[in-house]
């Protein structure tokens, strides 16, 4: 093409997308003596490092520390979150938006870091498109793992695709509390910004479908997330359907049905997220563009001959969650590995080389106060896969959680596959148990029996002998 220069290289591997999922698998196979390019369009680490995961618990962490403080009798913790300096703490986990740090750790993994925008142009081909406007063309000699996250979705509402509205990446990274925040929808991003902006100083209304926040999960959870939300002055509407979204004076406002409207400084719209697909020439390999890719569980996508396309993280349309789409690429990266040594056909459930928990146990914390944090199947979704299951739900109220605050509100149930007598699913609500999940993920992916777990004595007095109280309620 007249004056853009192209150059060709060739790797072993090349992965596109340097979000947290695509360091991981890249790192996975340079780690196995694969050599190995990083492609990048934007900031190596992606979403999560500097508008997601990190940014949104940096703002809630010190309101959630606070809350805590006061719930303990004998503590005096009269004062007020330090907006400026929750907000300039926040800045320093983003590294100030500076992928430096990450370009070292990239480097010294001994990846290629390649800066630009991939496209496929055909099998095991790639045209990167660099800042400056030049065409490297790269070829993989073994595999190719798109890892090219998600966006945000926006739903079809009169008026919203004319208006400036905040994503969560304006929510998780604007330098001023606003006076007034309207979120719309009840998801994970809902609740969680609106928390952290309301304990900042924000008057924030969250707008929700549902008859609850957080509709996904068991029932108990969205109700306590909604009581937490309204002791921090959260108005939640819910059963709101929005129905026009426009710009007024000095901001946005949100016609519901019924006749309510909301006006606020921002709308933030947490209306969920779609796999990122458009864009990287999926239809030069016999793929359609917007559309999930749908893989195996060694990362390998499907209705591609030859073996050489994986995907992993945000971008399959599974779990869109950092720690499990990491799980995925560790996985990709090392049946890359194994197959391009002959080591590997089709892999075993529960080997190295299959992501199998996936369908068994993927935890995930939503870190609003109080935390909700599960994993594995909710009931309605056991019984879906045939299970026949029990659920044991009660508070928790045990002599751990009356030492952790007064007044400790929290409630966990269980779900019990009644054939095998092992847990397929495990809910915690209540402040500050997102660290009692992992003992949970254990003991489904570990498939322990019940009468087994009976003999994993929780420590008194924490919040831990919640398990006791739940397999003593089931019988044991
Ligand atoms: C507000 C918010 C909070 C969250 N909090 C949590 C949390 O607490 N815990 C949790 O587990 N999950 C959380 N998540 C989800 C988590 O952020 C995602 O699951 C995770 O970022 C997915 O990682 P990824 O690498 O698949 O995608 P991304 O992080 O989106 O990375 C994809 C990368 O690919 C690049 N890219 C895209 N197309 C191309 C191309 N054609 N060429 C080159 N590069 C390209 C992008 O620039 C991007 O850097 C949160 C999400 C949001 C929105
Ligand atoms: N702590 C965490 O692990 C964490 C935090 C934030 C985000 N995430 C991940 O990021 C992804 C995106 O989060 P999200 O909250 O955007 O999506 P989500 O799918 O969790 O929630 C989207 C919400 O928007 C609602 N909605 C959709 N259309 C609507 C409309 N027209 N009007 C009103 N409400 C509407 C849905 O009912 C749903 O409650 C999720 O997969 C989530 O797991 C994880």
């Amino acid at each position: 093409m007249w004056g853009v220069r192209v150059t060709s290289e060739t790797f072993d591997v090349v992965v596109v997308g340097g979000g947290a999922v695509g360091e991981n698998a890249a790192g996975r196979a340079a780690r196995g003596g694969l050599s190995t390019a990083l492609v990048e369009a934007d900031l190596v680490g992606g979403e999560c490092s500097y508008w997601a995961c990190m940014p949104s618990k940096a703002l809630l962490r010190p309101g959630s520390a606070l809350a805590a403080a006061r719930r303990v009798p004998g503590v005096r913790a009269d004062e007020h979150l330090a907006a400026a300096e929750v907000l300039a703490s926040r800045d320093g986990f983003t590294a100030h938006w500076n992928d430096a740090g990450q370009v070292d750790w990239a480097e010294g993994a001994g990846l290629t870091v390649v800066r630009g925008r991939a496209r496929l142009t055909g099998p095991r081909a790639l045209t990167v498109t660099t800042p400056d406007g030049e065409s490297r063309a790269l070829t993989a000699r073994h595999a190719v793992v798109l890892c090219t996250g998600s966006e945000p979705v926006k739903p079809p509402i009169p008026g919203l695709a004319d208006t400036p509205v905040w994503t969560s990446r304006e929510a998780t990274s604007a330098h001023e509390v606003p006076g007034r925040l309207a979120v719309l929808g009840g998801g994970v991003v809902g609740v969680e910004m609106a928390q952290a902006w309301a304990r900042l100083g924000a008057a924030v209304t969250l707008i929700v479908a549902e008859d609850r926040p957080l509709a996904k999960l068991p029932d108990f959870a969205g109700a306590l997330v909604a009581d937490g939300l309204r002791a921090d002055g959260v108005d939640i509407r819910l059963n709101a359907r929005a129905e026009r979204v426009s710009t007024v004076a000095g901001g946005v406002a949100v016609q519901l049905s019924g006749g309510d409207r909301v006006v606020a400084d921002h709308l933030l719209v947490a209306t969920g997220r779609r796999p990122a697909t458009g864009g990287l020439g999926l239809e030069h390999v016999g793929l359609t563009p917007g559309e999930p890719l749908t893989v195996d569980d060694s990362g390998l996508v499907a209705g591609v001959a030859g073996g050489w396309l994986y995907a992993a993280g945000d971008v399959t349309g599974r779990a869109m969650l950092t720690h499990q789409g990491k799980y995925g690429a560790r996985v990709v990266g090392d049946a890359i590995v194994a197959r391009a040594r002959g080591e590997l056909d089709q892999p075993r459930p529960w080997s190295p080389h299959a992501a199998t928990a996936y369908h068994a146990a993927v935890p995930q914390v939503v870190f609003t106060d109080p935390e909700v944090a599960s994993v594995g199947r909710t009931a309605e979704a056991a019984r879906r896969d045939g299970v026949r299951t029990r659920v044991v739900e009660l508070d928790i109220a045990v002599a751990g959680s009356a030492l952790h605050a007064r007044d400790y509100t929290g409630r966990a149930s269980m779900v019990v596959d009644e054939d095998r007598r092992v847990l397929v699913g495990v809910t915690f609500v209540g402040p500050d148990v997102a660290e009692l999940l992992h003992a949970a993920t254990i003991a489904i992916v570990g498939e322990v029996p019940l009468d087994r777990l009976w003999h994993a004595v929780p420590a008194y007095p924490t919040v831990s002998e919640v398990w006791l109280r739940l397999l003593e309620a089931y019988g044991l």
